[in-house]
């Protein structure tokens, strides 16, 4: 208390409890609205809850975020401690997940070697594949859309990180994953913090006999051991049997193997980072792609407009990534659906890892700092009418203008950005491009004729999903439904 005093008031927030704090006040979904309208109440940017023991500083604006995140990244990049899920069921390997250590560092430098801006670009056949088998699932079976946006995903992640090409249904890797997400969700039930500070893992029974929990846990490890151990034991015999695809495993066991002195990670390092990609990737990009479908079904104005910038850079063919400087449109459509209902709407907490001192307010050690995405993506200021799906407001000219901000905060900030960003961009913006080259999406009809128009809500979780919807998707014209069928030449 007295250094409390000494290095000032901790930042406005609701009062709270003794003992529980603002555990009663954490509100239910949407926990971003909630904090926005706190910080009008507290008339400050930067509030603090203490829950239970945590102290929990919510940031609601991009300059508090910048300030914090990036500016002062030394001593705002580590993890909360999740002794449960890290320790006992043995996840700590996963990049996301990792403290602000070593093996952390190591993995970004993976990324950043096969996953930098320019570096990524190597992979952009394997991007475009991924994107024409999607097309072909899309023709075949149109309402199934957003399982076959999942596999898209998964399927260009998996062969650029491993070189595996994951099948269509009951993928074993594929599964490994989904059944690691799963008990994730459960690992953080039993009054774990993440309970705490993400209020939607609420909703289950309080009491876990502990017995039980000791048996999850030791299958839950094989699971996530799993997850990172599998794929690369099928890349490594594929390099012993000199059949290895090219892709991010291979070049990356290559360089270690090199002896190039440049390169400080090792073998363990590349098989947690390359772990990490699937999970990073798979419903960050099949919700935004979500997202941008409802975009375009609510809005039937920007599918013409883009078709027309389409159709005059490539008239006879579909989008490649090479076509990219050519068609900011696309781009707009991207940054929009990043934007407007961002898949992560509050950031991964960082954890401080010295005390600190913000405008005066007291910040300790060991403070969770979530920075809330959704208000920062909906500032008026930047983003005027910012509930509106609307691509135009990053364009100017028929070129992106410099002068909007991109939706760079949908992927968090500071050291922990999302080291998956450009490649995002890539699968993103060809699958958007070659969507609306090739099928015309609109509203589907009732059997009266009648149009069903979408409610545009979404499911609240850690990742927000547009709620399934029904939509019309059918080829532009048998032209267009050649050129998709055409891509199955390239196998
Ligand atoms: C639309 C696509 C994506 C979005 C919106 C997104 C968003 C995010 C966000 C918000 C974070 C947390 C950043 C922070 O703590 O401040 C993150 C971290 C991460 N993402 Fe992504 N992501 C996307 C795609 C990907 C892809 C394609 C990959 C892998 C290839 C990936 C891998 C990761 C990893 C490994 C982390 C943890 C980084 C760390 O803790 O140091 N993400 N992402």
């Amino acid at each position: 208390k007295m250094l409390e005093r000494r290095k000032g008031p901790h930042p406005p927030g609701p009062p709270g409890l003794p003992l529980l704090g603002n555990l009663l006040d954490v509100p239910d979904d949407p926990t971003w609205m909630a904090y926005i309208r706190w910080g009008e109440k507290y008339n400050s940017d930067v509030l603090r809850l203490n829950v239970l023991r945590d102290n929990i500083i919510i940031v609601n604006s991009l300059e508090a975020a910048t300030d914090l995140l990036d500016k002062r990244s030394a001593i705002y990049s580590d993890r909360p401690k999740m002794p449960m899920l890290n320790d006992l069921c043995g996840f700590g390997w996963n990049l996301a997940f990792r403290p602000y250590d070593n093996t952390w560092r190591n993995g970004r430098k993976v990324f950043q070697h096969e996953l930098g801006p320019q570096v990524v670009r190597r992979f952009r056949c394997l991007t475009e594949q991924a994107t024409h088998r999607f097309l072909r699932s899309l023709l075949h079976e149109p309402a199934a859309y957003m399982d076959h946006l999942r596999h898209m995903a998964g399927y260009g992640v998996m062969r650029i990180a491993y070189g595996i090409e994951v099948a269509e249904k009951n993928d074993p890797y594929i599964e490994t994953v989904a059944r690691v997400a799963e008990a994730i969700v459960e690992v953080c039930r039993p009054g774990a913090y993440l309970v705490d500070i993400m209020p939607f893992l609420k909703h289950v029974p309080e009491w876990f006999p502990g017995a039980k929990f000791q048996r999850d846990a030791k299958v839950w490890r094989k699971l996530m051991t799993d997850q990172h151990d599998k794929p690369f034991e099928f890349i490594k015999e594929r390099m012993i049997s000199g059949d290895a695809p090219d892709c991010a495993a291979k070049s990356l066991l290559e360089s270690l193997e090199s002896g190039d002195n440049t390169v400080n990670y090792t073998e363990d390092d590349i098989k947690f980072a390359l772990g990490s990609m699937y999970s990073g990737a798979s419903d960050t990009i099949v919700s935004t792609l979500g997202s941008f479908i409802l975009g375009i079904v609510l809005n039937p104005a920007i599918q013409t407009k883009a078709q027309e910038a389409i159709d005059r850079v490539c008239p006879d063919r579909l989008p490649a990534l090479a076509d990219k400087d050519n068609l900011p449109y696309i781009d707009a459509i991207v940054n929009e659906s990043l934007r407007c209902n961002p898949v992560i709407p509050i950031d991964i907490p960082h954890r401080l890892t010295a005390d600190d001192v913000y405008r005066g307010y007291y910040i300790p050690k060991g403070s969770l700092v979530l920075a809330n995405t959704w208000a920062i993506l909906h500032d008026e200021k930047t983003y005027p009418d910012p509930l509106c799906f609307n691509p135009d407001r990053f364009m100017k000219d028929g070129k992106l203008d410099p002068a909007v901000r991109e939706p760079d905060a949908a992927f968090g900030f500071g050291r922990r950005i999302c080291p998956g960003k450009h490649m995002a961009h890539e699968i993103m913006w060809i699958a958007v491009a070659c969507t609306l080259a090739a099928f015309s999406i609109s509203k589907a009809r009732d059997e009266h004729g009648r149009e069903i128009t979408p409610s545009g809500e979404y499911d609240v979780g850690f990742a927000c999903y547009p709620k399934l919807f029904v939509c019309d998707i059918r080829p532009r014209s048998q032209e267009h439904e050649a050129l998709i069928r055409a891509t199955t030449d390239e196998l």
